[in-house]
């Protein structure tokens, strides 16, 4: 009989993960791999995979151990890698929690992008402390079609394009990754977000993640969007004083982010895990042959 290696299946507002522990990281995840992983037809599914590593056993988060046990090594869905996942931190606290790798409460959780502090009780919605954006100077432009727009440039640990259009339908089908200029925006590519307004406080986006292609959501991605809309209605609260809290409508469900005027945000929001299994080695194996 093959080797087999544990999974588990969550998402948070239908951003979907394939989830695998491996606390001592001795599982060889190539790029390959993970895409054969994520593959939704022939593998398990997934915008992006959770890689579950002690910080203490991976190189990139050796450094971090001492304050957060555990990191979330994370991949999107064609087998790249990305500094953070807003969704996927919440989903990662939530199993660590669920198997009793943690205590409910306040949790440390180290990625390429920091340590995260995710608030988890046994049900409901998760709320992480993401930290500050970063909002690079120079204009932005993203274009569907023959269509541009300008775009707000929001570093949320990864790279995000924020443009507000007059309907989410000018979007497209979003098939393939919505062009930008000029390209030294962003070297490594870039998250797109397009954004409508539905009220005070209240926007609602649909999403091209780089790596993943249209998703149901995006956790950094709505960050990055309630920054710009918060500096585009005059509320950034660094200026204001106050907290500017947003309601970000994303396919998948809701997503409510408030920044702090020290400029600290925090996301809350639903993080579910649906399934467990085992993977087939072999078949593992054998696709990426
Ligand atoms: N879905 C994520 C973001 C995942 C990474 C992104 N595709 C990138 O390449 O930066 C989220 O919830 O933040």
């Amino acid at each position: 009989m093959s080797t087999r290696i544990a999974f588990l299946k969550g998402h948070g507002t239908e951003n979907d993960f394939v989830i695998v522990p491996d606390p001592e990281n001795v599982i060889d995840l190539s790029p390959a791999a993970v895409a054969a992983l994520c593959d939704r037809r022939a593998g398990i599914g997934g915008d992006g995979l959770l890689h579950v590593v002690r910080s203490a056993a991976h190189p990139e988060a050796r450094d971090m151990a001492a304050e957060a046990e555990w990191f979330m090594d994370y991949r999107n869905g064609d087998g790249s890698v990305s500094e953070m996942c807003g969704n996927g931190v919440r989903v990662f606290a939530r199993y660590l929690q669920r198997v009793g790798h943690v205590a409910e409460g306040d949790i440390a959780v180290a990625t390429r992008g920091g340590v995260k502090t995710v608030h988890v009780a046994k049900d409901g919605d998760v709320t992480v402390g993401m930290g500050k954006a970063r909002l690079p100077e120079g204009d932005v432009t993203v274009s569907v079609g023959e269509r541009s727009w300008p775009a707000r440039n929001v570093n949320m640990g990864n790279p995000h394009a924020v443009a507000f259009v007059d309907d989410l339908a000018l979007a497209g089908d979003l098939y393939s990754p919505p062009p930008f200029s000029p390209p030294a925006a962003y070297p490594e590519g870039v998250n797109v977000e397009f954004v409508v307004d539905r009220g005070p406080g209240h926007v609602a986006m649909r999403v091209h993640e780089r790596g993943a292609g249209e998703t149901r959501s995006c956790g950094t991605g709505a960050c990055a969007v309630a920054v710009a809309a918060a500096r585009r209605d005059g509320a950034d609260p660094a200026v204001t004083g106050t907290h500017a809290t947003y309601t970000v409508d994303v396919p998948g469900g809701t997503l409510v982010i408030t920044e702090r005027p020290d400029g600290q945000i925090e996301m809350t929001g639903p993080a579910v895990i649906v399934a467990e299994g085992e993977i087939d080695a072999e078949w593992l194996e054998n696709a990426i042959r």
